[in-house]
C-alpha cells in the first residue's frame, strides 16, 4: 500500500491526467526511499484506470530500464551514442505507442542535458506538436540528484579534452 506521500502524488498525477493537463514532474530521492515502488504504482494505476497502456517506462541505461520492466530512453527516442554536432539534424522518430500519454524516465542522473533536449525535439516531431514541451506528452523524471558527480560528468564530452580546453575554463 502506498504511504501518504506516495498516495498524494499519485492522486495529483491521476487528477491532472484526467483533465488532460500535461504532467511535468521530477521525483528526486535517495536510495531506498520508494521511487521504484511509486513509479510502478503510477504505471499500474494509470494503465488500469485508462483500460490501456498509457504509461511508457524507460531508463537511462539498460540496467535501469530492466529494473522497472521498461526499455532504454535511447532506443525509445532513437538517441545516438554521441551528441550530434547539430542536434536539429537528428532525424529520429520516437518509438512510442499511439496510446502513450506519460513517459517515465528513471535514473536521470546518468543522462546528459542534450539527451533531454533531443527527447524534447524528437517527441515534438513524433507528436506533431511543436508548441508544447515534449510534444505535449507527460514526463516524469526520476533519480537521486545526490548521485550527480559534476567533476566526473565534465569528462563525458564527446570530443577529447585537451590541456588547452582545460586551461581555457
Ligand atoms: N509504500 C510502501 N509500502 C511497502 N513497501 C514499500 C513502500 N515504498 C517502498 N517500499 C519498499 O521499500 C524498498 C525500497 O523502495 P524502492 O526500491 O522503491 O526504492 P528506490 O528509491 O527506488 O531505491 P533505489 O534508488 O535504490 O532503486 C523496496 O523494498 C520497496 O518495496
Amino acid at each position: 500500500m502506498a504511504n501518504n506521500e506516495q498516495q498524494d502524488l499519485l492522486n495529483k498525477i491521476i487528477r491532472d491526467d484526467s483533465k488532460n493537463k500535461q504532467v511535468l514532474l521530477m521525483i528526486n530521492g535517495a536510495a531506498r526511499t520508494g521511487k521504484t515502488f511509486l513509479i510502478k504504482l503510477i504505471e499500474n494505476s494509470m494503465n488500469r484506470s485508462a483500460g490501456k497502456r498509457v504509461v511508457l517506462m524507460t531508463g537511462s541505461t539498460g540496467k535501469a530500464a530492466k529494473a522497472i520492466g521498461g526499455r532504454t530512453l535511447h532506443c525509445t527516442i532513437g538517441l545516438p551514442n554521441e551528441k550530434p554536432e547539430d542536434l536539429e539534424s537528428l532525424k529520429s522518430q520516437a518509438f512510442i505507442y499511439a496510446t502513450t500519454r506519460l513517459i517515465i524516465i528513471d535514473e536521470i542522473t546518468l543522462l546528459a542535458s542534450w539527451h533531454l533536449d533531443a527527447t524534447d525535439m524528437v517527441l515534438k516531431r513524433t507528436q506533431k506538436r511543436t508548441d508544447a514541451l515534449f510534444g505535449g506528452l507527460s514526463i516524469i523524471l526520476v533519480g537521486d540528484l545526490r548521485q550527480l558527480n559534476l567533476g566526473t560528468r565534465a569528462n563525458f564530452s564527446s570530443k577529447p579534452t585537451t590541456t588547452e580546453d582545460k586551461n581555457s575554463n
